[in-house]
């Protein structure tokens, strides 16, 4: 497997926009031809950030341990993909910052789709349960979400197939020298 320059590639997005999925599917190019490592957002709250809920200290809390462990793997050549919400800005910037000063690529990918589309998908039922006002604090209905003001990358799921979201985020990473030769033909 050929060397590669660790980089970070942080997905940001309300619940349902398609992190996993997109992030999954990234993963799943790159990992025959580098090392890839995926925090995804469910598993990181299982073992990593396990007892922290959605609090906004807690959702800062999450991402900056999230942002500690990806800069950690990323030094090693690793490329890592993260999938947290990450609804606050300062937060997104702050892990953004840190891996920039230790000299790690940082692309910012933001998974965007309408409210009306993402309560119309509903993958986990948990929109019906916040609308019902049975989920406090959730994020986009009665927590906020701050899109990114300049991301690398915009994904709309709600108007583009994964297929086409996949390989706009392979054409990042190949534009930035970050994808092993392989992998571009994916
Ligand atoms: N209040 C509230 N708001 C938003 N999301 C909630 C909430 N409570 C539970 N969940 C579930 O937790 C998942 C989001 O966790 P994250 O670690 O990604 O959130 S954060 O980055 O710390 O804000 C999120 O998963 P995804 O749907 O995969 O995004 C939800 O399933
Ligand atoms: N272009 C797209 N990109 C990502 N997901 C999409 C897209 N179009 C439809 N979807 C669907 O939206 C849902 C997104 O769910 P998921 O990936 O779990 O979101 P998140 O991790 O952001 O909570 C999936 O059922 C997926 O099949």
């Amino acid at each position: 497997m050929q060397q590669r320059p660790g980089f970070i590639l942080w997905f940001t997005g309300m619940s349902g926009a398609g992190k996993s999925t997109l992030s999954t599917a990234v993963a799943r190019q790159l990992s025959p031809v580098q090392r890839v490592e995926l925090l995804d957002g469910d598993e990181v709250r299982t073992y990593l950030s396990r007892g922290l809920g959605f609090s906004r200290a807690d959702r800062e809390e999450n991402v900056r341990r999230i942002g500690y462990v990806a800069r950690v793997l990323a030094k090693h050549e690793v490329g890592v993909i993260t999938a947290a919400i990450s609804p606050y800005k300062s937060s997104r910037d702050e892990v953004r910052a840190l891996a920039t000063q230790a000299g790690i690529p940082f692309l910012e990918c933001y998974v965007q789709a309408s409210l009306d589309a993402l309560i119309a998908r509903d993958v986990k039922g948990l929109y019906k349960k916040a609308l019902a006002g049975e989920i406090p604090h959730f994020t986009g209905v009665s927590d906020p979400y701050e899109p990114p003001e300049s991301p690398e990358i915009t994904v709309r799921s709600d108007a583009e197939t994964v297929e086409a979201g996949v390989e706009r985020i392979l054409d990042t990473l190949r534009d930035r020298g970050l994808l092993a030769p392989a992998a571009s033909a994916a």
